[in-house]
């Protein structure tokens, strides 16, 4: 369990994290989400006693990180993955870690199988790849079987295997009843792996409820219609004020500026047949776009809705 309360951290006249309070639950996967700079990972560096709190506090299964006597086994992070000396080989990396915290070879083997890295362990760790050098991250956060995880950015820079690894991994360990703590920007990821989330926007939480009630926050504004009417039923609607219909199918409709109940009265008055009338949920991306479209801080040119510019046939914008 992590417990942050009123965490504050400013560097000179810039407040990075701001009054931050949340609690980590065991047995669940938690995602941080936010914006760029919006101060996960200074949060996590804070709950690692890498960086020291302005006000505030934060615990870990009770107590500061630093007054845990066996740091290791209470928590193991993943926040710079490329934390390791480029002439040590993973192996050698792991081992020594592990011997100045007294845990085993045996568990050094362990944790490299784990990670898929046995076929390279011996090699020097600054020839790995991004990937790898994330496995090994990850691998080196095992290390001490911690009861809680905190992981910045895993995913990045995991090909399609390694990414369904992580995610299996960090789910079979919160159903272990450990807590587990990660920062990502890939939110279709994040609604595959993360059960409840906390949302931060220029140091503050703006959001901390389930991945469902995050997205259910967002209305539904598309309604599939399955219909062996469609011809008759697309003119109908097509006549209300402001409904806009695309035929996806041949026999399904999806409605946009309309409601299910409207749909429904609309084909029961003309007695047209309905097989399907389905509001369709928003993703988890949409919610978030939606709840942090005030907090950025760092918005590219191109945002959500924003036109592309043209491009030349060179290349050059226009
Ligand atoms: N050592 C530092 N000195 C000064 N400012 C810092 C320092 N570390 C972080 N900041 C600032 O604090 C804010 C929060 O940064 P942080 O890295 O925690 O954000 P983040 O949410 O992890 O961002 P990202 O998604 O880009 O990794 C940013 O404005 C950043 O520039």
């Amino acid at each position: 369990m992590i417990e942050a309360t009123g965490l504050t951290k400013r560097y000179g006249d810039k407040t990075a994290v701001d009054g931050v309070s949340f609690t980590v639950r065991p047995g669940v996967v938690t995602g941080f989400l936010g914006p760029n700079g919006a101060g996960k990972s200074t949060t996590m560096r804070m709950v690692v006693g890498l960086d020291r709190p302005s006000a505030g506090s934060v615990t870990v299964n009770g107590a500061a990180y630093a007054r845990h006597r066996a740091p290791l086994g209470e928590v193991g992070a993943l926040l710079e993955a490329r934390a390791v000396h480029p002439g040590r080989s993973a192996h050698d990396h792991l081992l020594a870690q592990a011997a100045t915290h007294g845990i085993g070879r045996r568990r050094v083997q362990e944790v490299i199988e784990l990670a898929g890295l046995a076929s390279v362990a011996r090699e020097r760790a600054g020839t790995f790849s991004l990937g790898m050098g994330q496995r090994l991250g990850i691998a080196a956060a095992l290390l001490g079987d911690p009861h809680t995880l905190i992981l910045d950015e895993p995913v990045n820079g995991l090909d399609p295997e390694g990414v369904l690894w992580v995610r299996t991994l960090l789910r079979e360990l919160a159903g272990q009843g450990r807590t587990v703590f990660l920062s990502s920007h890939l939110m279709s990821e994040m609604a595959l792996t993360a059960d409840h989330l906390v949302v931060v926007g220029r140091g503050r939480v703006i959001a901390d409820a389930s991945v469902a009630e995050i997205v259910a926050r967002v209305p539904s504004e598309v309604v599939r219609v399955r219909t062996p009417d469609a011809d008759r039923l697309e003119p109908l609607l097509r006549r209300g004020a402001g409904v806009r219909v695309a035929r996806v199918q041949p026999d399904v409709l999806e409605v946009t500026g309309s409601d299910a109940p409207r749909i429904a009265t609309a084909a029961a008055a003309a007695g047209l047949v309905l097989h399907e009338l389905v509001p369709v949920q928003g993703s988890l991306e949409d919610a978030y776009l939606q709840l942090t479209a005030g907090e950025v801080e760092h918005r590219s040119a191109t945002g959500p809705g924003t036109p592309v510019p043209a491009r030349t046939p060179e290349g050059a914008p226009r």
